[in-house]
Order: structure tokens, then C-alpha cells, then sequence
């Protein structure tokens, strides 16, 4: 945990924000006639904005009757039906300076989202946080977007307030796994209310998953969620061995004699190796029956593609 806070994981629907694996919130609505001008992926006057998914559905209001997991109110006016048909509330970045608004948004009753200004300092977001977690139950999650998402304020914000984050990616969705990797506990992937299309939601979902195997803590405690963390793990495995698979085949190409022939058991020692300063609670001994089987896949793999 990059953080010395105790954090706490935000209930969002169905999702935990902060506590466990990264989530992929695929629907955040908003009901300001502005957003669709305002959202990252979309520039002013695009005829083809109304398309994409970062786009504003036409009729807002009966998408957030649909049920939306994020809703942004243009006026105090949608908040009873954000209360009613969304799972929590956002602040977002164009108002954060109407205070009457963030105020009766923050006292719905529902977590809030707290979205960062494109000028705000590290001090002021978390400030607004504080003041929305005063003003309601505590539950506030702090959100970056806009056109370049400032990922290490991500990392630093969450640090220093114990916060969970959420990175609004819907403007680059490439920028998924480098959010997860600055500490991100979900990706908002989705801006239109709807879910969003099938790429994007894989792409974002493979960095939760590979990235956050890689790279983010977790202490699952019930069995469902040590077999989920290990899913995970596994899932960064597979894209791990298939690479190398492929890379040990092409040097099986390159070799004077590739192959079983011209297998080389001193550089197999090395591998192993150093494998164990990395592993060393699995050590050499173990590590070199895992290294033996997933070396012998490649030369097999290696073997049957060159017809031999
Ligand atoms: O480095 C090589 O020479 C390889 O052929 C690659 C590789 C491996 O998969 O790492 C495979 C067989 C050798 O015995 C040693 C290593």
C-alpha cells in the first residue's frame, strides 16, 4: 500500500471502490447540457461526438432512470433522481466552485465522487473532499479526468488523504494501464450513461488485471477473493509465458543449433538464478522444476512450428 493512512474501500452498487482489485465503471452520466463540450474525448462542435463513448446520450434524464452506478447533476433540481437511480453522485470538475451545489450533493446520502478541477492544486481537491465528506456520510471517492489526467497527482492525492481514486480514462482509454500502475482504484471508462463498447471495457479490464496483479496490494480475506487475486495473478502468468514462448522460439532461430539439440543447461542455471533473488521464498530448487517444465513448452512449441 503506497499509503501509511488505513484506506477504506468505498461501496459503489455493486463495486468496492479502494479496497481489493481495481474496478471498471463503465457508466458515468451527466446531466449537464455542457458535459458533452467537456468531455475529454470529445472536441467542441464534432458532428460525430453524439457516437463515441464518451458522448452524452440524448435524453440523459431517462438513461439515469435507467440506473447508472455515476451521475453529475446540472442542478440541485436531478438530485432526487440521481438519489433514487444512481449509486453515487458526482462533483464534477466544471462546478466544484458552486458551493450550494456540492453541498446538496454531497448531502444525498450517497458516496461521492469528487472530480478535480483542470486547475485545482493537490490541496484544494483534497480540501473539497474533506468538505464533502463533512457535509455527508464520510463516503467520497476522488476522481481525475479531463484531456491529460494527471496521474501522479493520482498517486500523491491518494497517498496523502487515504482516499480511494478513480482515473476518468473515456478520453484515452490507453492510458488505463498507466493509471492502474500510479495506484488508480478504478478506471471510468464510459461517459455516455450506456455501457460502453466491448474494446474498451477489455482494454481497461486487462490493466486491472495485469497491471494490478503486477503491481497492486492486496490482502483478499475470504476465499472468493483469494481465488479472484489469483485469477488475476494467473491471467498475468499466461500473458507472461506466451511472451516468452514466442521470444524463446526466435531464439531458437537465431541459435547455431536451436532446439532440444542445442539446448544450453548453463544458461538455464542463470535463469534460474536469477529468478530466485526474485523469488526467494519459492528458491532455486522450485523454481527450476516451474523453469525445466515452462523451457521445455517453448523448445516443444518451437519444435512443432519449424516442422521438426
Ligand atoms: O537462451 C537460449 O539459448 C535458449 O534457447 C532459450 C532457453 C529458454 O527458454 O530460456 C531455451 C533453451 C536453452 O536450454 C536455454 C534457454
Amino acid at each position: 500500500m503506497s499509503s501509511a493512512l488505513e484506506r477504506h474501500g468505498v461501496a459503489v452498487g455493486g463495486l468496492l471502490v479502494g479496497a481489493g482489485p481495481a474496478v471498471v465503471i463503465g457508466d458515468r452520466l451527466s446531466l449537464r447540457t455542457d458535459a458533452r463540450a467537456s468531455r475529454p474525448g470529445a472536441a467542441p462542435g464534432d458532428p460525430h461526438a453524439a457516437s463515441r463513448p464518451g458522448a452524452v446520450p440524448a435524453d440523459p434524464h431517462a438513461a439515469l432512470r435507467a440506473g447508472v452506478t455515476l451521475a453529475e447533476p446540472a442542478t440541485a433540481a436531478d438530485l432526487p433522481a440521481i438519489a433514487e437511480h444512481a449509486a453515487a453522485v458526482v462533483v464534477g470538475a466544471s462546478w466544484t466552485r458552486d458551493i450550494p451545489l456540492v453541498r446538496a450533493a454531497a448531502g444525498l446520502g450517497l458516496p461521492v465522487v469528487v472530480e478535480r478541477r483542470a486547475t485545482a492544486s493537490m490541496e484544494e481537491w483534497l480540501g473539497l473532499a474533506a468538505y464533502c465528506a463533512g457535509e455527508g456520510d464520510g463516503r467520497v471517492i476522488l476522481c481525475e479526468g479531463g484531456r491529460r489526467p494527471d496521474l501522479a497527482l493520482v498517486r500523491a492525492a491518494r497517498a496523502a488523504s487515504g482516499r480511494p481514486a478513480l482515473v476518468d480514462v473515456s478520453g484515452d482509454i490507453g492510458l488505463s494501464a498507466a493509471a492502474v500502475a500510479a495506484g488508480a482504484d478504478g478506471l471510468i471508462i464510459g461517459t455516455g450513461g450506456e455501457t460502453s463498447p466491448g474494446a474498451e471495457r477489455r482494454v481497461a479490464e486487462e490493466a486491472v488485471t495485469v497491471v494490478g496483479a503486477l503491481l497492486r496490494d492486496e490482502t483478499p480475506g475470504t476465499l472468493p477473493e483469494c481465488r479472484q487475486a489469483i485469477d488475476r495473478v494467473d491471467a498475468a502468468l499466461a500473458t507472461l509465458l506466451e511472451r516468452r514462448a514466442e521470444l524463446a522460439g526466435t531464439v531458437q532461430r537465431l541459435k547455431p543449433v536451436g532446439g532440444f539439440a542445442g539446448r544450453d543447461l548453463g544458461r538455464e542455471h542463470d535463469v534460474v538464478a536469477r529468478m530466485a533473488v526474485r523469488a526467494p521464498a519459492l528458491g532455486e530448487s522450485r523454481l527450476s522444476a516451474i523453469m525445466n517444465a515452462v523451457i521445455e513448452a517453448g523448445l516443444h512449441l518451437a519444435e512443432e512450428r519449424s516442422g521438426r
